[in-house]
């Protein structure tokens, strides 16, 4: 379980995070989202013990890392996946981690194991490449079989391939009952990988919200078009619904679902040609909320 609260961190004149309270329960992926700039990865600096609140707490399992006796035993991050000894072999860099958390060295192959790098075991980091590197940055991050996860734009330069692997992982582990925060700022990576949504803009809270929820609030009523367009407009008017005529000439429809408006259809022989929700995509939803958080948008503002 993770927990912020109320947390705010400054660098002399610069509010990185501005009172952000938030909370990541157990058995879900949260997907950290927000322009760059907006905070994400010094809040995650400060749940890892890497920087320090000017106020407030960011706490794991309710305790401050400092506090933690055995730390990646309770949570496990990828920060900078960069970050690795180039000298070192795969299997020595997590040896080295593991022997200073007092966690066996049996547990160091499962994981090389787990993200598919023990071919590679004994092949010197530096010659990895960046999708290697973050596969070692997530074995290290599991050495400890961690309840809580902390990724910091972890697909951040990987192949597709890549990119599908680390969903997939990130699902699995949150299927295990662990808690999984993973920061990013593209929106099109975490609807297909978050079941909720913390999205922050400089420095502060603009939603904690469930994927599901965040796309009912965007719903735009129901697109519909056919052949009878007239009729069935003045069909679906008549049953309460509000009806607009698109530019493209089909019908926006609202106060009326999808199987109402069918059945409506249906019963005077109408045919249609197409009926569906009318929903902005969660990407167009996610511009629309961190849109004014933006820094360039605000400067061309400023400058017309
Ligand atoms: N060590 C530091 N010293 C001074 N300013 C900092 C420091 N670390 C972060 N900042 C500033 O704090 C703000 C938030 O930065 P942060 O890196 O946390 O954002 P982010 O959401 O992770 O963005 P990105 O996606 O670009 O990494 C930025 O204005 C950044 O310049």
């Amino acid at each position: 379980m993770i927990e912020v609260r109320e947390l705010t961190k400054r660098y002399g004149p610069t509010t990185a995070v501005d009172r952000l309270s938030f909370q990541v329960s157990p058995g879900t992926v949260t997907g950290f989202l927000g322009p760059n700039g907006a905070g994400k990865s010094t809040t995650m600096r400060v749940l890892l013990g890497l920087a320090s609140p000017t106020s407030g707490a960011a706490l794991v399992n309710g305790r401050r890392y400092a506090e933690m006796r055995r730390p990646l035993c309770e949570v496990g991050a990828l920060l900078d996946a960069t970050a690795v000894h180039a000298g070192r072999t795969a299997y020595d860099h997590l040896r080295w981690l593991a022997r200073s958390n007092g966690i066996g060295t049996r547990r160091v192959a499962d994981v090389l194991e787990q993200v598919g790098l023990a071919g590679v075991a004994r092949k010197r980091a530096g010659g990895f490449s960046l999708g290697m590197k973050q596969r070692l940055g997530i074995a290290a991050a599991l050495l400890g079989d961690p309840g809580v996860l902390v990724l910091d734009e972890p697909v951040n330069g990987l192949d597709p391939d890549g990119v599908r692997w680390i969903r997939e992982l990130l699902r699995a582990l949150a299927a295990e009952g662990r808690a999984v925060l993973v920061s990013s700022h593209l929106m099109s990576e975490m609807e297909m990988t978050a079941d909720h949504l913390v999205i922050v803009g400089r420095g502060r809270l603009i939603a904690d919200t469930s994927v599901k929820e965040l796309a009912a609030r965007f719903q735009r009523g129901v697109l519909v078009r056919s052949p009878r367009q007239a009729e069935l407009s003045g069909v679906l008017a008549a049953a309460g619904a509000s009806v607009d005529t698109l530019p493209d000439g089909g019908l926006s429809v609202s106060g009326l679902d999808v199987a109402h408006i069918g059945e409506l259809a249906a019963a005077r022989g109408i045919p249609l040609h197409e009926v569906r929700p009318r929903g902005a995509s969660l990407e167009e939803a996610y511009m629309e909320l961190t849109g004014a958080d933006v820094d360039y948008r605000a400067a061309e503002r400023a400058r017309s």
